[in-house]
């Protein structure tokens, strides 16, 4: 981030992402206030590499790649911009912008003001906000200058603390991450034993860990609207299928949960 503020500096971020089309409505695409719950939501991502898996997937053309999980269904795509640790980039996000239609969630470790006026410049309508890396008061405030700025936000969660935190700071889309980002371990059973403390009107978004229909069955009948799914994507040969398959299995857990 510092090396991109020497490059445009905060004045210059601002003024183009005033000038940028207005955000999608995420919070719509994801059910919204209404939330239609028979059907699960998909927020399918972008990652080339992570710091559990190493390398993924090459993705040399983002765009294609989005193109076919918005076929497949997909109410949301994540792009990783991330360069060290995930190899994404901002020039990711632009040119999936511009190939796409439904809302992106810029998805980076948001520490500073600074990001959240660069990805409205480059065309993001979702940021992340990881809430065990924030103060409150940062929750706040980010929260609100996004808001400001037209975005929606990802409000990510690992522990009960942290739900009551996201609460507090009226997060409408509540994450719940399964992967533990001190250890990198995956424990698919914490989403159900949390996802019963997000409160009622949210959007509950279950993120990682999903590798087939089964997994997505376990969080859609506990409780998940959304699943964030990179890794079983991004690996698969066919992902519209795969994201297709997803969401029937999630409308079906669902279905029996009701
Ligand atoms: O994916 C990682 O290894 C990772 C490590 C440290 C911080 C964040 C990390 N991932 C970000 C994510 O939250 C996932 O990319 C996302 O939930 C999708 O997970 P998956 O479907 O398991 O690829």
């Amino acid at each position: 981030m510092a090396a991109r503020q020497r490059l445009s500096g905060l004045a210059e971020v601002k003024e183009r992402a005033l000038a940028a089309a207005p955000a999608l409505d995420a919070w719509a695409a994801l059910g919204g206030p209404s939330a239609q719950r028979d059907e699960l939501k998909v927020i399918a991502e972008i990652k080339r590499r992570s710091p559990s898996k190493g390398d993924l997937a090459s993705i040399t053309d983002p765009a294609a790649l989005a193109v076919q999980y918005a076929d497949g269904g997909a109410s949301v795509i994540s792009v990783l911009t991330e360069e060290r640790r995930f190899n994404g980039s901002l020039a990711d996000l632009d040119s999936v912008r511009a190939a796409v239609d439904i809302p992106l969630l810029r998805k980076d470790f948001t520490v500073d003001e600074y990001q959240i006026w660069e990805a409205r410049a480059h065309g993001a309508d979702l940021i992340l906000l990881i809430v065990a890396a924030l103060s409150d008061a940062q929750l706040q405030e980010f929260s609100a200058l996004s808001r400001e700025l037209g975005m929606n936000v990802l409000v990510e969660t690992h522990t009960p603390e942290e739900i009551e935190r996201a609460a507090a700071a009226q997060a409408r889309i509540i994450g719940v991450n399964v992967r533990n980002l001190k250890t990198l371990d995956v424990d698919r059973s914490l989403f159900a034993s949390l996802a019963g403390n997000i409160p009622a009107g949210a959007v509950v978004v279950a993120e990682s860990g999903v590798r087939n229909a089964d997994d997505v069955a376990h969080y859609a009948g506990n409780g998940a609207h959304a699943i964030l799914v990179g890794e079983a994507l991004v690996s698969d040969a066919t992902p519209r299928e795969r994201i297709a398959e997803f969401k029937a299995a999630g409308a079906a857990a669902m279905a029996v949960s009701r």
